[in-house]
């Protein structure tokens, strides 16, 4: 099945080279003090440059404003940025069009109440990536390795390409595409040994799950 990967959290090049080589479509770098994948720009540079072409590489970013965001677009060479913070439908557009690049918002659902923020995401950004919406007080936005009741967005539609990620492993991608229909699956936390610490043989292994002949899994009711 053509499932594009994206592989969220790098900060060492052998992992970057590892989900390249893997086939995974996009890697994400978090630009996130409190996340233990943060990096700085300057070392995000050097591993974006080590990219093979034909890789999306995406910074992750949480309300980032424009000085930081300058600074990043103008030393990094990006393909897409991902906004995972509480940036307005507004911010999104703003972001899309200041910087020129595509804009892949993240929105986080724990239950019904949750899906009309992906609609108002969906007219403005190019990407939707739909998340777990993190506990409360929760240090992160995203990247805490839980994942929602994939039934919320069985057979969804929305009007942009979109992304599932949230507590996603080798272990439960398969079943995860299959039950949800997505196309694009993102991992960070699933693919790493301990917070922070990526394993190559992991990234491996995600990837040939997501888009590896699917397993028969219990039909959802
Ligand atoms: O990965 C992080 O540290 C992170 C920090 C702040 C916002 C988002 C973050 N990660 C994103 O969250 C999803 C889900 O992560 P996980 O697979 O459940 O660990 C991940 O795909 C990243 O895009």
């Amino acid at each position: 099945m053509d499932i594009r990967v994206k592989i969220c959290g790098l900060s060492e090049p052998e992992h970057v080279v590892a989900a390249a080589e893997a086939g995974a479509a996009y890697v994400g770098f978090v630009f996130f003090p409190k996340s233990p994948r943060n990096v700085e720009i300057d070392a995000a540079r050097a591993l974006a440059l080590e990219v093979p072409v034909g890789v999306a590489k995406v910074a992750l970013t949480v309300n980032a404003d424009d000085a930081f965001l300058d600074e990043l677009t103008r030393k990094v060479p990006l393909d897409m940025m991902q906004l995972h913070g509480g940036e307005s439908p507004e911010r999104v557009a703003a972001v899309r069009a200041r910087y020129g690049l595509p804009v892949m918002k993240a929105v986080g659902i724990a239950d019904e109440s949750d899906l009309p923020a992906i609609d108002a995401y969906g007219a403005v950004a190019d990407q939707l990536l739909i998340d777990a919406k993190p506990p409360r007080g929760a240090d992160l936005p995203g990247g805490n390795g839980l994942a929602f009741d994939w039934r919320l967005v069985k057979r969804k539609y929305w009007p942009c390409p979109w992304m599932l990620a949230g507590g996603l492993t080798p272990e439960n991608v398969a079943q995860a595409v299959q039950m949800t229909g997505a196309r694009q699956v993102d991992v960070s936390s699933g693919v790493e040994n301990a917070p922070g610490a990526k394993s190559a043989e992991l990234i491996r292994a995600f990837v040939q799950a997501a888009q590896g002949d699917t397993a028969p899994v219990p039909v959802l009711k």
